[in-house]
């Protein structure tokens, strides 16, 4: 383990890897969404940890390795937001039956997730992905992290942020 430093260094990692293409529409509300359609996101990271005595914050290698893997999970799926209060979502015969306003769409469940997500916007993303690297409370521990941003891009000039602060 890094002995604790005042000095502090902030390791942005932003592979090449680290990207997923999915289909989505994003809800704006109770009537209005989007035609079904597709982006390549992309994903990136900034992690804040002291410098230990070895000249490292850590081996920047077990946080690339889990943001390809979060990336690759979402790969060439639809991803629908479980949680939008506009979307009513139920499975029937092999698909997911989703009723909005007036209309019901029908999606395979081979190719599609349901995310825990109030929308599939590039924030609901940038959140789902920080969560999931929040979890691995041993190596944040571990590496004395104290703040990441997850970033994810739905193109080029846009994108959206999600933050943790050590409290
Ligand atoms: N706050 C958000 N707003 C929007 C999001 C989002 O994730 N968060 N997403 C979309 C769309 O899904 C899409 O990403 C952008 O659509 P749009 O701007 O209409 O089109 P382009 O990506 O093709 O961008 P151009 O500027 O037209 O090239 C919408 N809003």
């Amino acid at each position: 383990m890094n002995s604790p430093s005042n000095r502090f260094t902030t390791i942005r990692l932003a592979k090449e890897y680290m990207k997923f293409s999915a289909a989505h529409f994003t809800v704006f509300s109770a009537t209005e969404r989007e035609r079904l359609h597709g982006h390549n996101f992309t994903v990136t990271a900034e992690i804040e940890a002291p410098v230990g005595q070895d000249g490292l914050a850590f081996n920047y290698r077990l946080y690339k390795d889990k943001l390809k893997l979060y990336c690759q999970a979402l790969d060439e799926y639809l991803l629908l937001p479980g949680k939008s209060p506009h979307l009513e979502i139920s499975k029937n015969n092999g698909c997911y039956q989703v009723n909005f306003d007036h209309e019901t769409l029908h999606f395979p469940i081979a190719d599609t997730h349901v995310l825990p997500l109030l929308n599939s916007s590039v924030e609901e993303l940038s959140a789902y992905i920080l969560n999931q690297l929040l979890s691995s409370h041993t190596d944040l521990n571990k590496h004395n992290i104290r703040r990441i941003l997850i970033n994810v891009s739905s193109g080029p000039g846009q994108s959206g942020s999600s933050e943790w602060q050590k409290g």
